[in-house]
């Protein structure tokens, strides 16, 4: 196995999965801490999701740990620590902790940390990030339900989440610019967690040219789908691979399901709803116990034929207000929590198409749906396969959206590429 991953939520994952499909290798896609020991692709990759985005860091470290113990017994030569691309993370931070912890491991002396993903308009320069023309702080990022984020310089986001011994180095654009060899020259010098610009792929090839060689690499999905051809380039694996065994999808009803409140998906929903029964969930309801009928709503839909939405996306304003009564935690967890039972009630309704909106709410559902691996099929938006599984009742397919991915029309373009 050429690369083994670890990455921090499942939407993350099911990117990572479908760059690195794109990038010509097999891509093997585990869904929670694999139970029996297992071997990847001898040629490929192996992904491990995991739900560690907004954990506290100790419990994050533990099973990142876990998952590197499992991905080295199957013969991983290199780790990739996959973050998002905006790199999110809590107040006391993940994504620094889990690095030094598989550094550590891995008896690595230096890592980069590669957020940007060009495509989608994730990009960084001096070491500040922009989220389209915006910078990350002042996009709607800042309002993130449980990540948000509030500095855009992500040195300084870095920093505070590292040990004391930590060194916070650049990789600067116009270092890039000059090429492999100029990135490898300020690789030479002390630092140990490097923070690397990039505004265009181009420049992202150019990090996997100078770093591939490296035990631990980390970010987002768009540098990992650029190490294939670096490791070619080095006569390391064989040619890139035509995508000729794309997953069939299961036939059969779909439902829309929405936790994530990020803008994109605002607009998504609201774009849906516009057009298909919705049903919208409030956290400070569902704390009474008052779930709009959920079970009854959702069963008249389904036998009338329609492909329903049921979600918690609210806007910036209402979203303050839940965690202002009830707590982020809670508010969050409670419609995790519904979501994921309307999962299990749709998957007991006949349900085999899932498209789903948001990190943390497609690991509450794909864990209650029971679905263990996911084999990747084709892109719906970048970023975004359907993936074809299984939980005990059968064959099942899944669509999981990162937050802001996809354009306004994704669900109807999802449901239309499904077949
Ligand atoms: N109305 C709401 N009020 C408060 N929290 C909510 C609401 N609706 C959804 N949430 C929570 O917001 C979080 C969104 O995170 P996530 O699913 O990862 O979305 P994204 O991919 O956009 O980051 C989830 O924990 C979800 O349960
Ligand atoms: O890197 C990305 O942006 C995504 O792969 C990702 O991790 C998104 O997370 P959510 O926005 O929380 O779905």
């Amino acid at each position: 196995m050429i690369l083994g991953c670890i990455a921090d939520d499942f939407t993350g994952a099911t990117d990572l999965a479908a760059l690195l499909v794109r990038a010509g290798v097999p891509v093997s896609l585990r869904i929670g801490l694999p139970e029996r020991p297992g071997i990847g692709p001898s040629d490929g990759v192996e992904v491990v999701a995991l739900k560690i985005r907004s954990v506290p860091p100790e419990q994050a470290v533990t099973q990142a740990l876990a998952a590197l113990d499992w991905l080295r017994a199957g013969g991983a030569r290199h780790i990739y620590w996959k973050y998002c691309s905006t790199f999110d993370s809590t107040a006391r931070g993940n994504i620094g902790p889990v690095a030094e912890a598989l550094m550590g491991r891995l008896r690595a002396r230096q890592t980069l940390y590669v957020p940007a993903f060009p495509e989608n308009g994730r990009r960084v320069f001096m070491g500040n990030m922009f989220v389209g023309d915006q910078p990350l702080a002042e996009s709607p990022m800042r309002d993130h339900p449980l990540n948000p984020m509030t500095d855009s310089n992500l040195m300084r986001v870095l920093t505070p989440q590292l040990s004391a011994e930590a060194t916070v180095g650049l990789v600067d654009w116009p270092a890039i610019r000059r090429g492999a060899e100029a990135v490898a020259g300020i690789m030479g010098r002390c630092e140990t967690h490097l923070i690397c610009d990039a505004i265009e792929d181009a420049d992202l090839a150019t990090l996997a040219r100078a770093a591939h060689h490296l035990p631990l690499l980390t970010g987002g999905s768009a540098f990992a789908g650029h190490l294939p051809d670096a490791w070619r380039a080095a006569g390391l694996i064989g040619p890139a691979r035509d995508r000729a065994d794309l997953p069939a999808l299961p036939p059969g009803p779909a439902v829309v399901l929405s936790g994530s409140c990020s803008a994109m998906t605002r607009r998504q929903v609201a774009a849906y709803a516009a057009e298909a029964p919705a049903l919208k969930l409030d956290p400070l309801r569902l704390d009474r116990g008052d779930d709009g009928g959920m079970a009854e709503w959702l069963s008249a839909q389904l036998h009338a034929g329609r492909v329903p939405i049921i979600h918690g996306t609210a806007e910036p304003a209402e979203v303050a207000a839940a965690q202002a009564a009830l707590g982020a935690e809670r508010a969050g967890a409670l419609v995790e929590d519904c979501l994921a039972r309307a999962a299990t009630l749709a998957r007991g309704l006949g349900v085999t198409r899932f498209v789903v909106a948001g990190g943390e709410t497609s690991g509450a559902i794909t864990g209650a749906l029971g679905v263990t691996a996911l084999r990747v099929g084709a892109e719906i938006a970048p970023g975004v396969p359907w993936c074809a599984g299984e939980d005990g009742a059968g064959p099942l397919a899944l669509a999981l959206k990162s937050g802001n991915f996809g354009d306004e029309r994704f669900f109807e373009r999802a449901l239309q590429a499904a077949g």
